[in-house]
């Protein structure tokens, strides 16, 4: 992963990178067992079905980009590492230069959900080749730091980028992280929930370090895409909002 040392800040580091997915590659539909139906995932076709990759077991029926974006140090990195290691690692805050990607498999509803996620720098400079990125993305998590007033009062920049870049109908979702944070936190969750509001978002309260909606967050996702790429006329239709109003916990517990 290429991250670069800043002094600033505590925090995680990082496991070692994998290659760089091209932005505006080729995605071949393969067979497999789920099939596209009449709502296709926002961004052109997710791929279908792939027996392995170098052995590693990564198999899947259905593939999707998801974006992390959100101003530097807001935790996209460690919420990505919380989410495929199950750590948060202590130690200096490596900024991300770039753009990073990680793999992981979910098993939504008996289908295999694989999700490729990809880790962008939120620092200004990178911004351009954050752009690149967002047209194949299927869905995007943009993240604020409830420590942080300024990376709170960014989100509306960051939606009009992500207007501007992404598809129309891409999956979006506003995460409020660092909640484990309490005495630190400047930022309520009512004004996060005020905010998504304003523009229809899903939105949850996250913690990279406690494992707090962590797991649900990708899941959540995970599941709207998969629906939106198969016919399931035989399951009841799955609600993105209500399922994280739902299932999210609240900022006084713990749940990894
Ligand atoms: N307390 C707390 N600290 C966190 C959490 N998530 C991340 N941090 C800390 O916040 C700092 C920044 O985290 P990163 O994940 O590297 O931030 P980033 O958004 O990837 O930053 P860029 O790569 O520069 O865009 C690090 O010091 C982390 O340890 C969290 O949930 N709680
Ligand atoms: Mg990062």
């Amino acid at each position: 992963m290429s991250r670069k040392k800043t002094p600033k800040c505590k925090g995680g580091s990082v496991p070692a990178a994998s290659a760089l997915p091209a932005a505006n590659g080729p995605r071949p539909v393969r067979p497999g067992t789920a099939h596209p139906g009449p709502e296709a995932p926002p961004n052109g076709p997710p791929q279908f079905g792939r027996p392995s990759l170098g052995g590693g077991g990564d198999f899947y029926d259905v593939a999707f980009k998801v974006m992390l974006v959100g101003d530097s140090g807001v935790g996209k990195t460690c919420l990505l590492v919380r989410f495929k290691d199950g750590a948060f690692l202590a130690g200096t805050f490596i900024s991300t230069v770039g753009i990073d990607f990680r793999n992981k498999v979910l098993d939504v509803d008996g289908v295999k959900v694989k999700l490729q996620i990809w880790d962008t720098a939120g620092q200004e400079r990178f911004r351009s080749v954050t752009h690149a990125y967002y047209r194949d993305a299927h869905a995007l998590l943009l993240l604020y730091d409830v420590t942080n007033k300024a990376s709170f009062d960014n989100i509306q920049a960051w939606l009009t980028e992500i207007q501007e870049y992404a598809q129309h109908n891409v999956v979006l979702m506003l995460l409020g992280n660092k909640v484990d944070s309490a005495h630190e936190r400047v930022v309520k969750r009512e004004d996060g929930e005020k905010l998504a509001k304003e523009y229809g978002l899903p939105f949850m309260e996250t913690s990279a370090k406690s494992g707090l909606n962590v797991d649900l967050a990708f899941t959540a996702i995970a599941k709207e895409l998969k629906q939106r790429s198969t016919k399931a006329s035989s399951e009841p239709r799955f609600r993105l909002h209500e399922y994280v109003k739902n299932e999210g916990q609240g900022s006084s517990c713990c749940r990894s």
